[in-house]
């Protein structure tokens, strides 16, 4: 008997384009969800954004609470729950970065109430997916969380946003190229289950932005359109494969050994892209990595552990030591040696 069954939750409304903040009223009245908004932002996303989501549903008399957070962190998680609890609100609203939309996705998640997600910066494809991560002392990757139940993009706010943002989405994307490669190898070797879909929906979002990087350009707001439409194809690939493995390999798992190592010292998306290169040097040798590089270069986001402000050191430690992050079987396998971690980061021009 066939007894298998999957759960793809995908959000309902994604709306992207210049001025739809204004229409995140509309895109919410659609869930048909009850109750009074919280909106959860942080200071410039507030200025930016949070203030005029307030403003919106006060109009409609949906009587919203606003709460501000400072720092990713489970601290914060909790005083949102508490908030929400407090203010007896219906359905969370996520005004912000990376930070903001995780901490709101993890504590409506808590509270089995619906989220939606109000990017304010194009920074990864976490703006878009059911998965969440807040810096723990152990934990750097994502979990399981409530996936938005409405996406509001507006790209004339995220074409503002600081240019850096923005190519660290773009490197989020182009790094799915490894990922993928990461989930295939895994599936032919551990027989990880793997979903065609997903996979090509992954690797097909990484070539449509490489193909259209010459729309990536700072201070075009079409830059932020399909910077946006890349992490939302991304963040369905995830909710395809129900998990971050379309999205996430062993660029990933350097990435967040980097966090550890380095906490803040550069963002998600260069480490990952910086990941990439180096993976697929492991992956396929002499020639394919230079697509990589080249494609970051063209965005303009890193493609050394100079451009990221790492020493060659600490980018040595992370790859010898990537492979214990997670139990996700990569080309990390169980472990690189020094000396040929040396070597690929040096072949690539890394360090
Ligand atoms: N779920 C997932 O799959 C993933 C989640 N993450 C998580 O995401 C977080 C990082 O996200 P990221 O977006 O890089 O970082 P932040 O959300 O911290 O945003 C980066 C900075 O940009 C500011 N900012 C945001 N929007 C604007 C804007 N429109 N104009 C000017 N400044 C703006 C923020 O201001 P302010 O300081 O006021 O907030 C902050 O200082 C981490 O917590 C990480 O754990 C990372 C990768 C994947
Ligand atoms: O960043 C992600 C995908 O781009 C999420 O991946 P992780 O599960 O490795 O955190
Ligand atoms: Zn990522």
């Amino acid at each position: 008997m066939f007894d298998k069954s999957t759960w793809i939750r995908l959000p309902r409304n994604v709306v992207v384009g210049h001025g739809v903040l204004d229409e995140t009223v509309d895109a919410v009245a659609e869930l048909h969800l009850t109750g009074r908004p919280l909106v959860v932002t942080s200071p410039t996303p507030r200025e930016v954004a949070g203030d005029r989501v307030v403003e919106g549903f006060g109009k409609e008399g949906a009587d919203p609470a606003l709460t501000t957070v400072q720092e990713a962190s489970f601290g914060e998680v909790e005083r949102v729950i508490e908030t929400a609890q407090a203010e007896e609100v219906g359905f969370l609203i996520g005004v912000g970065g990376g930070k903001v939309i995780d901490i709101t996705k993890m504590a409506a998640d808590e509270l089995g109430k619906g989220f939606v997600s109000v990017p304010t910066a194009a920074s990864h494809d976490g703006i878009v997916s059911g998965r969440g991560s807040v810096p723990e002392e152990d934990t750097r990757h994502s979990v399981a969380a409530e996936p938005p139940l409405a996406v509001v993009a507006d790209t004339e706010i995220l074409a503002e946003a600081p240019w850096r943002l923005t190519t660290a989405g773009c490197a989020d994307i182009i790094s799915n190229y490894t990922a993928v490669k990461d989930w295939q190898l895994a599936h032919r070797l551990k027989n990880v289950e793997y979903s065609e879909y997903a996979g090509a929906l992954s690797q097909m979002t990484a070539e449509m932005l490489v193909e259209n990087a010459d729309s990536v350009k700072k201070g075009l707001e079409e830059s932020a359109w399909v910077v946006v439409k890349a992490l939302v194809s991304s963040g369905v690939a995830m909710s395809i494969a129900g998990s971050s493995r379309p999205a996430s390999g062993a660029e990933h798992l350097f990435s967040h050994q980097l966090d550890r190592l380095v906490p803040g010292a550069a963002l998600h998306g260069h480490q990952v892209g910086v990941g990439s290169i180096i993976t697929e040097y492991l992956h396929s040798g002499e020639t394919e990595w230079r697509k990589i590089r080249d494609a970051l270069a063209r965005i303009g986001a890193p493609t050394t552990a100079d451009e990221l402000g790492i020493d060659d050191e600490t980018v040595i430690e992370a790859l010898t030591t990537a492979h214990r992050i997670r139990d996700r079987y990569t080309i990390l396998g169980d472990g690189v040696s020094e000396p040929a971690a040396r070597e690929a980061a040096r072949a690539t021009g890394v360090i």
